[in-house]
């Protein structure tokens, strides 16, 4: 579902149009910014899940493109970004490390039936640069969606768009900010979604809590890395 098959029929949906309307949003300065201009999203919060708030675009549109990039995807999972991504388990791929499928179990917990544990069976990363965005689409290559997907984020904040089950309706936007879990879930399975931007501005990438955590001797690589790039890791159950 990573590619319209219509391209021009994509271009009329309430899913793109949102897209096209959040890559060029400006954030408003916080300060005396109106109330409803930020609503409060409603998100548990966990020692990993940070809150997530309702966006609503300003009319500040600095130029922006247009153009979808693809983020870039780990193995096992084979992506093709005009069509389908593909789980290929000959591509040569790694276990997932521990501490992380121990934080996808725990974080699943919430979203999975009584008694059964989560299973992390794969975890696709997408790297964000800058200008790189991911267009709207459902997950539909694992075989059980009553099972979660687990969507970590670091690195710059971002705007996800989270709509229905078809492109034409409009989605709603959130912030995601480093260290920020999405649990996709239930209905939330079924539904398109996307990241339209990221933002790399110093005083909007707000990445203070992981800057804090970077100030070994060999992590300035990473951190330059890290003000101009955004990760998402998400688990996945795929059998
Ligand atoms: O980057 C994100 O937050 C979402 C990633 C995503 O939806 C995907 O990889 O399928
Ligand atoms: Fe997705």
């Amino acid at each position: 579902m990573y590619g319209a098959s219509d391209p021009a029929a994509a271009e009329r949906t309430a899913f793109r149009r949102a897209e096209k309307q959040y890559k060029r949003y400006k954030p408003a300065k916080l300060k005396g910014a109106s109330r409803p201009a930020l609503r409060e999203a409603a998100v548990t919060s966990r020692r990993w899940l940070t809150s997530t708030r309702c966006l609503r675009p300003t009319g500040s549109c600095p130029p922006g493109s247009a153009g979808a990039t693809a983020p870039g995807s780990t193995a096992p999972c084979s992506a093709s970004w005009t069509g389908r991504r593909n789980y290929d388990v000959s591509l040569p791929h790694k276990k997932i490390p521990d501490a992380l499928a121990s934080l996808a179990k725990n974080m699943a917990i919430p979203a999975m039936p009584f008694g059964e544990e989560f299973k992390p069976e794969a975890a696709i990363v997408n790297y964000y640069g800058p200008s790189d965005m991911l267009g709207g689409h459902v997950d539909d290559m694992e075989a059980d969606w009553t099972k979660p997907i687990v969507s970590i984020s670091l690195g710059c904040k971002c705007i996800f768009l989270l709509g229905g089950k078809t492109r034409d309706e409009v989605p709603t936007a959130m912030f995601l900010r480093s260290g920020d879990i999405v649990l996709m879930a239930g209905e939330a399975r079924e539904r398109f979604h996307g990241v339209p931007r990221i933002f790399t501005e110093s005083n909007q990438q707000e990445i203070s809590a992981l800057v804090s955590q970077l100030s070994g001797e060999d992590d300035c690589f990473i951190l330059d890395y890290i003000k101009n790039s955004r990760i998402n890791i998400n688990i996945r159950q795929v059998y």
